[in-house]
């Protein structure tokens, strides 16, 4: 299990949340989906014990595979290396990278399809080429626990949707618990099993993905209207958009 217990953290007059548990049970996957700055980088870090709680508890293995949403990119590392440090807390404080270390590194960015960045420097990748990294160093520790913040944001469309497969595949296994962050309604749709939405006044609602991502909600969440598109004729799934989409160019 990952999450919090009765817990409560404010910055002064923000109150990002009062008495919420929110936890992720063994092998379920949760998406918290919530507006710009309400708090979600915030509670992850709350969770991973990076950022003291008011009051409350944190519920988290010692080891968990986490992709901050803005990683340092000054790192003269190549991808492989930092990959590698993934493995840093299991080795102890003094332990140096063995065959193992650099066996999972590999095999964690072949998970990510990530292989032809193992030689290249981090501070000349792009920004969805160090997201990539992450990704694999988090996997690479090996953690029963994933957290990540907002994992596709950098990525394009055939990254991203490569990034939710390998995610859903994880989830499927059920031998991971992971909580993600994510502006997108569909990728909550795509992978995740809970919902929780940080409401723009405060309020934090979690349930089902099928009971959270819905027009209603979403257009409470993000305050402009939300509906429901098909996929494609004969599709039966269907995606959440904003009424901005769509524009009619024939
Ligand atoms: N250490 C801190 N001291 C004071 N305020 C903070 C601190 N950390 C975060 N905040 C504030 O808390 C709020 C939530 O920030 P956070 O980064 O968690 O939001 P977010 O939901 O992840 O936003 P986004 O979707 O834009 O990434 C912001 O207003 C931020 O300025």
């Amino acid at each position: 299990m990952i999450g919090i217990t009765d817990a409560s953290l404010s910055f002064g007059n923000l109150r990002l949340f009062a008495r919420l548990t929110l936890n992720v049970a063994s092998g379920r996957t949760m998406a918290i989906l919530g507006p710009n700055g309400r708090g979600k980088t915030t509670l992850l870090r709350a969770i991973l014990g990076f950022q003291k709680l008011d009051r409350g508890r944190r519920h988290a293995p010692d080891i968990v595979g986490y992709v901050p949403q803005h990683g340092a990119s000054q790192v003269r590392l190549s991808g492989l290396e930092v990959v590698t440090m993934g493995r840093a807390a299991r080795r102890g404080l003094f332990g140096q990278p063995d065959g193992t270390d650099a066996d999972a590194a590999r095999a964690a960015l072949v998970q990510v399809g990530a292989c032809h960045l193992a030689d290249q420097s981090y501070d000349r990748m792009s920004g969805g080429q160090r997201q990539m990294v992450l990704i694999a160093r988090a996997l690479a520790t090996g953690s029963p626990a994933l957290v990540l913040d907002e994992p596709t944001s950098a990525l394009d469309l055939g990254n991203q949707a490569r990034t939710l497969s390998l995610i859903a595949g994880l989830g499927q296994a059920r031998e991971r618990t992971i909580l993600f962050t994510t502006h997108d309604p569909n990728h909550a749709l795509a992978v995740a099993d809970d919902v929780a939405l940080m409401m723009p006044d405060g309020e934090i609602v979690q349930g089902p993905v099928g009971e959270m991502i819905t027009p209603d909600l979403m257009s409470r969440l993000y305050g402009v209207p939300m509906h429901w598109a098909r996929i494609a004729e004969r599709e039966t799934r269907r995606a959440m958009l904003p009424a901005f989409t769509g524009r009619d160019v024939a």
